[in-house]
């Protein structure tokens, strides 16, 4: 049995990318996946929207629901003020093995919390679990039928806060098409699409930060 997609990413990015040095993680990610294989991290064209996203927020409490080989992870912890806490749900047990390898490469395992479930079964848990009151920022990257229902799932278990901002990565593709319906329809939140392509490729995607607005 072969390696995995994400181990493989792992193996060049401990080749080729400087232990302790997220920017050079991330550009290998990002080299790799445009040069040997795709793989679905946000990539340099969303990552730059993300970037200036957690930059205006300067959030001290951030939720990602999706975290992969840690693409995202690591460039939203890499821009968090000391202090400030991340908290990353993945699915996969390896996906998240190789995403803990991924921040221990980048020196900032200390900086992530990685949780291993489901997004239904863990958000209800995570004020107990973690002594979180509220998010300040969650970007939204997991399965893309999950958005509406995990949204809603935030708010009722008051996770949410006036000024909390959701960013969601592919809601042109594949789509996430209740969801746009409802933070753009909603009076509850401010809705915004930016435009992007998908990581590494020619397609149309785009993100959408929503404000809630309590
Ligand atoms: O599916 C995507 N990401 C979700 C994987 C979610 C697994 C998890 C579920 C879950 C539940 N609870 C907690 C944690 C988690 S993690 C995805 C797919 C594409 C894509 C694929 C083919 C294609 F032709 C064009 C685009 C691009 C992307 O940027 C993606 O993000
Ligand atoms: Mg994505």
């Amino acid at each position: 049995s072969g390696t995995t997609r994400p181990v493989r990413i792992l193996k060049y990015v401990q080749r080729c990318a400087n232990s302790g040095d997220v920017l050079s993680v991330i550009s290998a990610i990002d080299a790799y996946c445009s040069k040997v294989e795709w793989a679905m991290n946000v990539g340099d064209e969303k990552g730059a929207i993300l970037d200036a996203v957690v930059l205006e927020t300067r959030p001290r409490y951030v939720l990602e629901l999706g975290t992969y080989c840690g693409y995202s992870t690591l460039r939203i912890a890499h821009l968090l003020a000391p202090g400030a806490r991340l908290i990353t749900l993945e699915m996969n047990p390896h996906y998240a093995q190789v995403a803990i390898e991924m921040f221990r490469h980048a020196g900032l395992d200390a900086q992530v919390e990685l949780l291993v479930g489901s997004s239904s079964a863990l958000i209800p848990q995570l004020r107990k679990k973690l002594d979180i009151e509220k998010f300040d920022l969650v970007f939204i990257d997991h399965w893309k039928v999950s958005y509406l229902p995990d949204t809603k799932l935030l708010e009722e278990c008051g996770l949410l806060k006036a000024g909390s901002v959701l960013l969601a990565d592919n809601v042109t593709c594949p789509g996430a098409p209740d969801y746009l319906q409802y933070v753009r329809n909603s009076p509850r939140y401010q809705s915004q699409y930016f435009p992007a392509r998908l990581e590494y490729l020619q397609v149309e995607d785009g993100v959408e930060k929503s404000v809630f607005l309590g």
